[in-house]
């Protein structure tokens, strides 16, 4: 069955289509700038800021969004999210902003109706945590950061 998610226009999505998969098999749906037309937004370089996508959404539980960046503009203009995947929980109504930060040295400028991030639908699990006192051995044990392939 296909999932549904629920997506609530704000005043300033205006006409901007929903957030949808350019390609048959995309893993993300790209979204768009609601600033504005007569006002884009200008990131300078070194700079982040959020910017709107004019709605709000209900993702159903045991859902996550994952707001990714676009990577045509982080190779291009060196735009990315700073919080990388940001996360949308399930039971946030507000509306969905994408961090964005401008790593090149350029400014950039934001258009109404430019694609910004990609979203990616995820499921998530919520476990018990569990205290203990000792955990199982394993081949790795407390290696990491590097540790193998340097023997
Ligand atoms: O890129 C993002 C990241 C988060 N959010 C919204 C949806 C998310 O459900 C909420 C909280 O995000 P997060 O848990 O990452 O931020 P926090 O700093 O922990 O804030 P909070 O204390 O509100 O959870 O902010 C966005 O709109 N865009
Ligand atoms: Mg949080």
């Amino acid at each position: 069955m296909t999932l549904t998610v629920q997506i609530k226009p704000l005043d300033h999505f205006g006409d901007l289509p929903l957030p949808r998969f350019e390609t048959a098999l995309a893993a993300g749906a790209d979204l768009r700038a609601a600033v504005p037309e007569t006002e884009p937004m200008i990131l300078a370089s070194g700079k982040w800021a959020l910017v709107p996508t004019g709605f709000a959404m209900a993702l159903p539980a045991g859902y996550e969004a994952q707001i990714r960046p676009r990577s045509g503009l982080a190779y291009k203009y060196g735009i990315t999210c700073l919080n990388t995947p940001g996360t949308i929980d399930a039971d946030y109504r507000g509306e969905v902003k994408v961090l964005l930060i401008n790593h090149g040295s350029e400014p950039f400028t934001i258009n109404r109706g430019e694609r910004i991030a990609q979203m990616v639908i995820a499921p998530i699990t919520q476990p018990d945590f569990v205290q203990v006192d000792t955990l199982d051995d394993t081949a790795r044990g407390a290696g990491g950061f590097g540790s193998t392939g340097t023997t």
